[in-house]
């Protein structure tokens, strides 16, 4: 089903239309979603004189009505203006001023997630607003009049419904017709995707076509579905039926020829993303205002002609909106690209470009001779890839920060999927800049946590930790996990480690682990995961190329991981999918 990802994401939710627009319960009803019916009491009466657009009135009127019901019921979506004629000579009035011109719809859209943060009601407010060109044809003043009589125009905005009689008034519709019809969906569908679906760090890089989901296909989008819900995908079940035949609409055996030129195009996708965030063009539009091309050449200090085809680019892939006011960041963008924000994917995104990509040039050696291509790429020959790649200051920050943002993104989801209430030690083992430790003690406030990395690691890690009474419970230890005594704790942790290691540093690394947890502590792996018959679409094999080139490592599935902590003495191994990036599992030393 073309929403099922998105309204998926707004099962667990209780989810309110603030509007009572029977046409917009029917678009909204059609494309899959649930939702209650509890129309805002907030009256249409603000004035229009004092907004500069109508699509500035049209926002804040939606925001008014969505808020009014948020408050009432504590969770709602929802809200449009466009005028009903009071009477048959406003109707005239209205179909008359229309008749033989263009016109614009605007729909203005808020969409209020509820959430309580401490006994409070927290109230995040994401709005929109979508514009449709209208043109009437050029009307006798009879059949206007016979329209009105029929008496269609009265209980509708703007005095026609396109979807009924009025679409004989209609010559030409540019836009979203649905838009016109009473709701933007396809806008809208757009805004859930990012609010309820940001990709993740590693779909960035990726050159699937859910890499973006603003700018996803309603088809891309279920094709999402597939892949985190561990179900096969449309192509997969079609394949197992043995389809072979060539269809009309270019596809073969349910592979859409569109997909695979997505594929195909999709380093030019990751190259406009990595160069506009190279050249800070999220942070010069970051204050939210909408600036033109030329205002954003002048901030990037490049050309109006290059910065143009650039920005229509990023819009083109959902990270920017584009009005005719200008561009400015998506919420996507504003969360995640601008290089100042909690949850910057700045770094990761440089790394990205600089390393990773001059890696995958070598995908081809790397294949051949089965081994990561560091030398060839780096001219390190490092024991650890991963060490020898970060060799000035300003690369190791960059390499820093990468990893700050991935695990930052996961960090939340890693913390809670087990209770660790039990336990009063952590070891965090490689835990980097401490960003899971921040959020376990945040979690968890009986809880220390002791960092545990390389001492050129540890050094650096100043510049990447948070305000808060919970940094007290976080301390920093320097070490080497294959060489060093292991600090003491009830429970260790390996975040995102034991992937980049060849299977016999595995079992060293966890013969310690084993060796230093005590008879009743555990250990907590988090970890990217193959399903168990590593098919394709799923998230996890592509990371497994990237570790082929990157690493000495593997990706495994969870009865992999299952085999590998029972051999090294952890039982009641437990797991949790996090539906983020990593897969959690937790298991128990018993008594060696
Ligand atoms: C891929 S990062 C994972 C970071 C973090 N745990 C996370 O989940 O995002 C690997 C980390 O292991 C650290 N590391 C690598 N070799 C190490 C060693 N021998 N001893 C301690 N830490 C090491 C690296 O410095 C790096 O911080």
């Amino acid at each position: 089903m073309a929403l099922y990802p998105v309204v998926r994401k707004l099962l667990q939710k209780r989810v309110v239309l603030a509007s009572a627009s029977p046409r917009r319960q029917e678009i909204l009803s059609n494309a899959g979603l649930r939702f209650e019916v509890v129309p805002s009491r907030f009256k249409e009466q603000l004035n229009k004189a004092s907004f500069p657009t109508p699509y500035a009135y049209a926002m804040e009127t939606a925001k008014q009505k969505a808020l009014d019901v948020a408050r009432r019921v504590h969770q709602a979506v929802g809200g449009l203006i466009l005028e009903k004629p009071m009477d048959k000579q406003d109707a005239y009035s209205m179909l008359s001023r229309l008749n033989g011109k263009e016109h614009s719809v605007f729909t203005g859209v808020a969409i209020i997630h509820c959430s309580y943060q401490d006994g409070r009601l927290d109230m995040e407010v994401s709005e929109f607003y979508e514009e449709t060109l209208v043109k009437f044809s050029q009307l006798s003043e009879e059949l206007l009049w016979e329209y009105i009589h029929s008496g269609e125009p009265m209980d509708k905005a703007g005095g026609y419904g396109i979807q009924a009689l009025g679409g004989m008034l209609v010559e030409y519709v540019r836009g979203d017709f649905l838009n016109v019809v009473g709701f933007p969906l396809n806008h809208f569908c757009k805004k859930l995707a990012e609010l309820y679906f940001p990709p993740r760090p590693e779909n960035v890089q990726r050159v699937k076509h859910d890499s973006i989901p603003p700018v996803d296909t309603f088809e891309g989008l279920s094709d999402l579905s597939d892949v985190e819900g561990g179900g096969s995908s449309p192509a997969h079940s079609q394949q197992g039926h043995g389809t072979k035949d060539t269809h009309a609409k270019g596809t073969v055996a349910g592979l859409h020829s569109s997909a695979l030129l997505e594929v195909i195009d999709g380093f030019k996708a990751s190259k406009a993303l990595f160069t506009a965030s190279k050249m800070k063009v999220f942070d010069a539009l970051g204050d939210g205002a909408p600036l033109s091309a030329v205002d954003v050449a002048r901030k990037i200090d490049a050309s109006e002609h290059g910065t143009g085809r650039l920005l229509d680019a990023c819009a083109a892939l959902g990270l920017l909106e584009k009005t005719h006011r200008g561009y400015r960041n998506t919420e996507l963008a504003s969360r995640y690209l601008r290089s100042d924000g909690e949850f910057s994917l700045h770094s990761l995104i440089l790394h990205s470009d600089t390393h990773v990509w001059n890696l995958f040039t070598h995908l081809e050696s790397a294949v051949r001779e089965g081994t990561h291509q560091h030398p060839r790429a780096l001219g390190s020959t490092a024991d650890d890839p991963s060490q020898g790649t970060c060799r000035s200051q300003d690369q190791k920050l960059r390499c820093l920060g990468a990893m700050h943002g991935l695990s930052k993104l996961s960090a939340h989801q890693v913390a809670t999927a087990f209770d660790l209430s039990q336990f009063t030690s952590a070891c965090d083992l490689g835990g980097c800049t401490g960003a899971l430790a921040h959020e376990l003690a945040r979690e968890y406030p009986g809880l220390k946590v002791t960092v545990f990395d390389l001492p050129e690691v540890i050094e650096d890690v100043k510049r990447f930790q948070p305000n808060g009474p919970q940094t007290e419970q976080v301390t920093f230890v320097p070490g080497d996990f294959f060489k060093d005594r292991l600090p003491e704790a009830d429970l260790y942790i390996l975040s995102r480690i034991l992937h980049d290691w060849s299977d016999e540093k595995v079992h060293e690394l966890l013969s310690r682990v084993s060796g230093s947890c005590k008879p009743g502590g555990c250990l907590l792996v988090a970890e990217s995961t193959l399903d168990e018959e590593k098919q394709a679409a799923r998230p996890g094999l592509l990371p497994s190329l990237d570790l082929l080139v990157q690493a000495q490592g593997r990706a495994r599935s969870l009865s992999e991981y299952r085999h590998l902590l029972q051999a090294h003495g952890f039982t009641d191994v437990r797991a949790a999918g996090t539906g983020n990036i990593v897969d959690v599992i937790l298991a128990t030393r018993t008594e060696p």
